[in-house]
């Protein structure tokens, strides 16, 4: 994880208040700024961190069929508006060679390359990417579903829209039917 400058958040979000036409000074914000410092803390923490040093539990197990994880709820913050976006990612591959990574730590990727600030398309690809570098495994198919805030609370305001995106690689890139066989998987 990257230094966090906590001192700096809490600068910027007296300012922030102030600037909005509220009174930092009363009671209920005093704590408010230190609170914001340490949430910013905890939801960025994937900054800094490589996605592929949660990858490093591999088994010498031959299994070269389909791995999924589906279900594995995350929340990043859009870069656009710095509000939450958040939803479910579906994580597939095909071991190769016996590199066959433990379960848990695809849901660790997930959560590494959510925690900074993000656009939906780049976590999807990115947690893609880190597998194929990582693990050079046969194929890799990603999908997330997610409802950004920023469509929903504001903006455009359209409650429950959700976007899908996917990324494929190897040979799910390569062969439709296994991208149509692994993606039903994955959404079923
Ligand atoms: N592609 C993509 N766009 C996103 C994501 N998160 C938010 N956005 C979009 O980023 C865009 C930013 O558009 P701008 O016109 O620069 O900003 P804006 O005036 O606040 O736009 P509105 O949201 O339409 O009010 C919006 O269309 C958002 O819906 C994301 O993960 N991926
Ligand atoms: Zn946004």
């Amino acid at each position: 994880m990257k230094d966090v400058n906590y001192a700096q958040i809490e600068e910027a979000v007296r300012m922030i208040l102030q600037a909005v036409g509220e009174n930092p000074d009363r009671e209920g914000l005093l704590d408010t700024p230190k609170r914001v410092a340490k949430m910013y803390a905890e939801v960025f923490a994937g900054l800094g961190k490589n996605p592929e040093d949660e990858l490093s539990a591999l088994f010498n197990e031959l299994h070269e069929e389909v791995v999924i994880v589906k279900d594995i709820p995350f929340f990043s913050m859009c870069e656009h508006h710095l509000v939450p976006f958040y939803g479910k990612a579906h994580v597939a591959y095909i071991p190769r060679g016996g590199r066959v990574t433990g379960l848990s730590k695809l849901a660790r990727v997930v959560e590494t390359v959510a925690r900074q600030p993000q656009l939906q398309e780049r976590i999807t690809a990115t947690i893609a990417d880190t597998l194929v570098n990582k693990i050079e495994p046969h194929g890799v198919a990603v999908i997330i579903e997610a409802e950004h805030m920023c469509m929903t609370m504001r903006g455009v305001k359209k409650p429950g829209a959700s976007t899908i995106t996917t990324a494929v690689r190897g040979v799910y890139h390569e062969d439709p039917q296994a991208r149509a066989e692994v993606f039903s998987l994955m959404r079923g």
